[in-house]
């Protein structure tokens, strides 16, 4: 047997907690989408300010062996100028990357960094150690101080370029290891909300059909009569009116025949409403069992019951029927009443005759009825 899974979200208080679950996972993804969106782009400019370390380290070098060989004051001032810049942006941003902070972006602008973890976090380190021996300015160094700096640095340039490569891959590295996790985390609460979607639709669906039938049971309800169970008088002319309908365009004969019992207000005033609501019941129930399944048998009114017979055309099945009717009402009788004293009248109209309207029929065989109370009751009368 399939898994019910409308069971799941069986009360209205699983389908609104189901709901806000819903809610708060797509929160998650929208979050998480954030979140992926920021750090992408803040390793993208970690990854670019690696990539321009090597760039530094290059200015560095050269503008100290420019200032090493130059004669000219201003070509050294140039020179010195140029490895400060350098070596300042170049000593923040290794600064920055170890234990997370300010340094300047590619446009001049602040930036602010994380420190980066690891092989990362090592390359860093050993390119700060690298840096330490060399003075941050050149302007108070003799010419034999300026040539070692020179020296050092082009001896450890290759060093400190694949320093800076390690760094940039380190950080590659963690960029797509941590956009990964993210979007595991992210396709995770997709597939709870997804799944948690499913169960909200069948919920609602489950509690659609309820209410539908829930309607449905209510409509049936006001077209019966509650008493006998049999349809009532608004049940009657609905389903009344469709069956003329379809006997009218097949031009089919048949017969309404209208019943109202004689005597029946002495048996509530003598024994009761009670012993009166029994006698209605049983009554119904013998109407019931006397008619065809294909008749439509109703309680229209307190003692007055119809039957709409299509097919019934025949005076001796019409009188067959009839004569039924009177002798089930006999047997009713309560013991306490004398016999004869509650009866049936009944009147008989036919839809060939008089037409296939109801209230046309109705009133024919109301007509015909009180020609038969006319006569003494508990008898039948057909024009
Ligand atoms: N017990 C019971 N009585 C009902 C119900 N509905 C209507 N009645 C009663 O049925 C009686 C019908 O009255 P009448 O039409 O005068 O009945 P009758 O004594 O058979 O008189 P005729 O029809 O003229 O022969 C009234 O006393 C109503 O109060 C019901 O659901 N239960």
């Amino acid at each position: 047997m399939p898994f019910p899974l409308s069971t799941l979200i069986g009360s209205r208080r699983r389908l609104v907690a189901a709901i806000l679950l819903f809610l708060a996972l797509d929160l998650t993804v929208l979050l998480t989408n954030l979140w992926i969106a920021r750090h992408v782009a803040g390793d993208a400019v970690a990854i670019n300010l690696a990539g321009r370390q090597r760039m530094l380290s290059q200015r560095m070098t050269k503008a100290l062996l420019l200032r090493a060989q130059a004669a000219d004051p201003v070509a050294q001032a140039i020179a010195e100028d140029e490895f400060r810049n350098a070596h300042a942006i170049f000593m923040r941003t290794l600064d920055a990357f170890a234990g997370g902070g300010q340094t300047t972006g590619s446009d001049g602008r602040p930036v602010v960094l994380d420190p980066v973890s690891d092989r990362g976090a090592a390359a860093v380190a050993s390119t700060q150690a690298l840096l330490a021996p060399l003075p941050a300015s050149l302007a108070d160094e003799q010419q034999a101080g300026l040539q070692r700096a020179a020296d050092y640095l082009v001896e450890h340039n290759v060093e400190i370029l694949t320093l800076m490569n390690t760094l940039t891959t380190a950080l590659e590295r963690d960029s797509v290891r941590r956009t990964e996790q993210l979007r595991l985390i992210q396709s995770g609460a997709f597939l709870l909300a997804l799944a948690n979607f499913v169960l909200i639709v069948v919920g609602l669906n489950r509690r659609f059909r309820e209410a539908e039938e829930e309607s449905a049971r209510w409509q049936a309800l006001a077209r019966l009569d509650p008493l006998t169970g049999l349809s009532n008088r608004k049940g009657f002319f609905e389903a009344a009116a469709r069956q003329l309908a379809r006997a009218k365009r097949g031009q089919e004969p048949g017969s309404l025949i209208l019943l109202d019992l004689d005597g029946f207000k002495p048996v509530n005033d003598r024994l009761g409403h009670p012993v009166g609501d029994a006698v209605l019941v049983r009554f119904a129930e013998r109407l019931r069992l006397t008619a065809r399944q294909s008749d439509e048998v109703a309680r229209i009114g307190g003692d007055e019951f119809v039957l709409l017979c299509p097919g019934l055309v025949d005076a001796h099945a019409i009188d067959d029927l009839c004569r039924r009717i009177v002798e089930a009402m006999a047997e009713l009788t309560p013991d306490e009443l004398a016999p004869k004293q509650l009866g049936v009248s009944i009147g008989v109209a036919s839809f060939f005759d008089h037409g296939y309207d109801i209230d046309t029929l109705i009133a024919q065989a109301d007509h015909a009825m009180y020609e038969a109370k006319r006569g003494g009751g508990d008898r039948w009368h057909r024009p």
